[in-house]
């Protein structure tokens, strides 16, 4: 209605705007719609629901409502927008916008005539009902006042086509009249958002009305001549325009779809694009039959939906869906076609929950005769035929009559919602703007996507959002994901020519990561303090180790801070690696900072360090301290200030090490071990630290002593992986990262023998044998539990705490020892401690111990429960036992059957890069890399991963090649405007 597209400016902003908005709206309807029925007031109608709520003696707070109601022409407008909320959310709606939402849809039977009359008396209406509120009085024609800003001699270009000066600014209404909206369909030509900055376009040429197309000359493509007079300068800053531009810009969106979008992130043409399908629905039901228990997605009309009462406190909503089912509907005889009905079950538990108005809301967001795609596990109900659905989605399929509902166009893009928006309102908008797009926005060269068989950017979208059938989707899929590590390969080679001076300088650096497995610094090489730790091992490293220090080395002489991922499977010696890095660059002054995801790993850690450092004489042995969370006030102070005066050359701490206080004089490397068990935003904490630590060098710089030019560089950062993620998630998630792998084992290790047992009487009395003859040969047992205590709702699982005195009874003779995670600092230490020394023989164990901790005589493990845990995660666990030269047992003890065919695979392999692929296949990344993790990765670009192997070495030799054409990619306009709006072309050390 015409309400919204006003800007509304009050005093009373202070509430949320878009429920006051919401409020206004609705009290403008309403106010009108009884202004037509002619005898209720507005409050009434607030009155009139309420009553009812108030009818049963319970809803004391509906009583109270009532009395704030009768004082509602007074009130606020923030006020009264509050209590229309607590109104809202008593009738069972979730807010006051779903309210409003919902009543508009139920006053629709008045008809469209009635609803253009109500929207055409709206904005008068509400003039005059709230004149508190300045209606209209800014500016309502937002979509161009960048023309002001540039008239102002911004050199900004508009998030629209520019006026010739002169050219009038066109009122709003004037837009949406001539404009079609979210409603209509338009006919845009493509060319629409292309513009010449010297031949400006009127606005009013550019819009297309339904059946004519404009022709704007064609400025983006390389090869048009138009373009041959504008700097690269001037194309680089258009290209900017085409998926930078604001949705307010794109015809068919009006400027309230587009402050909807833009509220829940959708800026961007770029943002709104990338809001990629969830799945596609195979339209063709293709199941010919389904089972109790499978999961299924399919296509059906809704036959009823009902909101029903069973008690005073219980209430559920049960929509029935009918789907037809068989292989290939279009040709199958009506006999092999069968109808089959969900019954979609939501449960609803709380007086509350079951009045009319909430029963009456809920089944009327499922509408009978809607197309609808419902996807969920079915379990089957008595009735043949019927199957019940508890946990499901449901999509409503937009438009019946839309062609691939009935067989033509198979593949159906299925959208998350976002922010509280509709799939389908997002679909929609994502329509338009594909309309809107230019075919030629790719910046990508076309030899390039010739050469690496790539779709261009245009048909990718395309194939994405609106693919004819799985295989293009698959194909647009791919170009995006190439996009993803493209531009992070691009970019991060871009900013390492950027400071060589010369030529030869730059070709020199793309030559060595033309061929980067020969990279690498001789040994001879390294500093003499490396050395001096190399020589205090007691054993020598081994090829993998070698190649791995040296690659780092090589990146810790660059220009240009490392972002280097270290990866091995378990046991593989990645720690040493790390600590030899560290020692490089406290050899040459400056400081390193090790941070870990635990406490025992970070104790283990120091402990390891400090006893290899003995061996080096005093003057040259680096100082170094260990901070964690228990770390005594008075003494952390202390090692804060010898951070800060550099008396302390390494600190090895858990995530403590990004507390705020923590400063460093001259830090110069981060080891982040395990870093995906910090997420994401702990990672980016870190490194800002680190950025922020060192630029605070620039302060002493002012003063006397004018540090190395290269202080002001950003510290190098060695992430390390004992997870051994696939070599493409790794990228996925560290992009921008070079990758270094520790491919093989210290010699001597001896293969973990595995058995997989049903955790029943019979299964366990084996385990318990195996056990006493493990302890006969003097090997020490971790036995791993899933939880800590025993727990009521999951009687199955056993428990470390609680079966202590049942393996100390079955045990007796030897001695038992207890770690987890609610234990304290001290306590955790001195029970590792314990059972290193031989103290303890058994020790029981929560996963604490799944990461880093290193005992190489332990020599077996038992899982109990195992079926608990992911197949990476069991194989960590494996990897505490085999690290030294004992032969080592590790048993899975599984409660189920099913659960035990799940583990067989870690009987038949030890190859964590392989089981890591397995687990992400059968779990998706979030669950291989941890809750923490998922919620930051970008499902749709690695959804696939594990069959996109070689996706970023090809993007990798692209971004070579672009940069080998062109330095500083002056000759690729585009993709340098496309590069700077991905990320900053310095992110770092600059
Ligand atoms: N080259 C080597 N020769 C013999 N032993 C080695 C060698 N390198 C490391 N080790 C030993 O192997 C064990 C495992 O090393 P480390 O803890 O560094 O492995 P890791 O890769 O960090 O393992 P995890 O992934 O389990 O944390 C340690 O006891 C270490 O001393």
């Amino acid at each position: 209605m015409a309400l919204s597209v006003l800007s509304v400016q009050s005093r009373y902003m202070c509430c949320n705007e878009k429920n006051l908005k919401s409020a206004i709206s609705f009290e403008v309807e309403k106010g009108f719609l009884n202004a037509v029925g002619g005898n209720m007031r507005f409050s009434n109608f607030l009155q009139s629901k309420l009553i009812n709520l108030c009818s049963r003696s319970k809803h004391k707070s509906a009583h109270k409502l009532l009395e704030e109601v009768n004082g509602y022409g007074t009130a606020s407008i923030s006020d009264r927008s509050k209590l229309l909320n607590k109104v809202s959310v008593l009738m069972g709606y979730e807010s006051v916008q779903d309210l409003v939402e919902n009543e508009r849809a139920h006053s629709q039977h008045f008809g469209s005539d009635f609803k253009d009359i109500l929207d055409e008396f709206a904005f008068s209406l509400a003039r005059q009902r709230f004149s508190s509120i300045i209606i209209g009085s800014s500016s309502p024609i937002l979509l161009f006042d960048e023309i002001a800003s540039e008239s102002e001699g911004k050199n900004h270009i508009l998030g629209h086509v520019r006026l010739p000066v002169g050219e009038e600014i066109l009122d709003i209404e004037g837009i949406s009249k001539t404009g079609p909206s979210l409603d209509s369909p338009i006919v845009v030509n493509p060319s629409f958002f292309e513009e010449k900055s010297e031949n400006l376009l009127p606005i009013s040429q550019c819009i297309a009305t339904q059946n004519e197309e404009v022709t704007v000359p064609n400025v983006i493509g390389e090869d048009s001549s138009h373009t041959s007079a504008l700097t690269m300068e001037q194309k680089a800053t258009m290209i900017e325009l085409i998926l930078d531009k604001p949705l307010k810009s794109v015809p068919g969106i009006s400027s309230k779809h587009s402050r909807q979008l833009e509220d829940c992130g959708f800026h961007t043409l770029r943002k709104l694009l990338h809001h990629f399908p969830r799945t596609y629905a195979d339209l063709q039901n293709a199941q010919s039959e389904v089972e109790d228990g499978d999961y299924m997605i399919s296509i059906g009309k809704i036959v009823s939906s009902r909101g029903i009462r069973a008690s005073t406190s219980f209430s559920f909503l049960e929509v029935v869906v009918a789907c037809d089912i068989g292989n290939n509907l279009n040709n199958v005889s009506a006999e092999a076609k069968k109808t089959i009905y969900l019954h979609l079950k939501k449960f609803f538990r709380g007086a509350r929950f079951t009045n009319r108005y909430f029963l009456n809301s809920i089944q009327a967001k499922h509408k009978e005769g809607d197309h609808v795609c419902v996807s969920g596990k079915v379990k089957a109900m008595k009735k043949e035929d019927h199957f019940e659905m508890r946990e499901y989605h449901v999509d409503v399929i937009a438009d019946e009559k839309e062609s691939c509902v009935h067989g033509e166009e198979k593949t159906y893009p299925l959208y998350p919602s976002k922010g509280g928006l509709k799939p389908d309102f997002i679909k929609d908008a994502i329509s338009r703007a594909l309309q809107a797009l230019s075919v030629d926005i790719d910046p990508i060269p076309k030899e390039i996507c010739e050469e690496f068989d790539l779709l261009n950017l245009y048909d990718a979208y395309m194939g994405i959002h609106h693919p004819k059938n799985l295989k293009e989707a698959d194909l647009a899929r791919k170009r995006l994901l190439f996009d993803e590590f493209f531009y992070l390969q691009l970019g991060r080679l871009f900013q390492m020519l950027e400071p060589l001076g010369t030529r030869v300088e730059r070709e020199g650096l793309l030559d060595k990561y033309r061929a980067s497995n020969m990279n690498g610094v001789l040994i001879e090489d390294w500093s003499a303090l490396t050395h001096k730790l190399l020589k205090s091992l007691p054993y020598s490293l081994t090829s993998s180790q070698l190649k791995a220090i040296s690659e780092i080395i090589w990146d810790l002489k660059q220009p240009v801070p490392m972002y280097r991922l270290l990866q091995g499977d378990v046991g593989c010696g990645k720690t040493i690696v790390a600590f030899l890095a560290c020692m490089e660059v406290i050899g040459l002054g400056y400081q390193a900072a090790f941070m870990v995801p635990t406490e025992l790993l970070a104790i283990q850690h120091y402990q390891h360090l400090l006893n290899l450092l003995n061996h080096i004489e005093e003057p040259s042995r680096p100082s170094i301290a260990l901070i964690t969370g228990s770390t005594p006030a008075r003494q952390s102070r202390i090692i804060r200030k010898g951070l800060q005066d550099g008396e302390i050359s390494l600190v090895i701490g858990t995530h403590s090490l990004i507390a705020e206080s923590i400063e460093f004089s001259a830090l110069r490397i981060a080891i982040i071990d395990e870093q995906h068990r910090f997420g994401v935003i702990q990672r980016g904490k870190f490194n800002s630290k680190l950025i922020y630590s060192s630029a605070s060098l620039r302060k002493d710089a002012d003063t006397d002593c004018p540090p190395k030019a290269d202080v002001f560089m950003a510290p190098h950062v060695l992430a390390m992986s004992a997870t051994p993620i696939p070599r493409t998630l790794a990228f996925a998630l560290y992009g921008d990262m070079s990758l270094t792998q520790i491919t093989d084992l210290p010699p001597g290790r001896q293969p973990i023998e595995t058995f997989i047992f049903e955790g029943n009487y019979a299964g366990n009395e084996t385990v318990y044998q195996m056990m006493r003859d493990e302890l006969l040969s003097e090997g020490k047992i971790y036995v791993v539990y899933p939880i800590i205590d025993t727990s009521e709702q999951l009687p199955q699982l056993r428990a470390a705490s609680s079966d202590l005195e049942t393996i100390s009874e079955k045990f007796e003779g030897y001695q038992c020892g207890l770690l987890h995670g609610r234990m304290k600092a001290d306590e955790k230490d001195e029970a590792l401690r314990r059972f290193k020394s031989g103290e303890t023989d058994i020790l029981l164990s929560t996963q604490v111990v799944e990461i880093g901790v290193d005992v190489p005589d332990a020599s077996m493990m038992v899982v109990m429960n195992a079926e608990r845990f992911g197949i990476a995660q069991l194989h960590q666990l494996r990897g505490r036992v085999g690290r030294g030269t004992k032969k080592s047992k590790c048993i899975f003890l599984a409660s189920t059957v099913s659960g035990m065919n799940r583990l067989k695979v870690l009987e038949k392999s030890s190859d964590g890069f392989h089981l890591a692929n397995i687990d992400l296949l059968l779990r998706g990344p979030g669950d291989l890399l941890g809750k923490k993790q998922s919620g930051h990765i970008p499902e749709f670009p690695i959804a696939r991963l594990e069959m996109d192997g070689n996706m970023l070495e090809e993007a990798h030799h692209a971004a070579l090649k672009i940069l080998g054409t062109s330095h500083d990619l002056e000759r690729f306009p585009k993709l340098k405007a496309e590069l700077s709006m991905r990320q900053p072309l310095c992110l770092l050390g600059d």
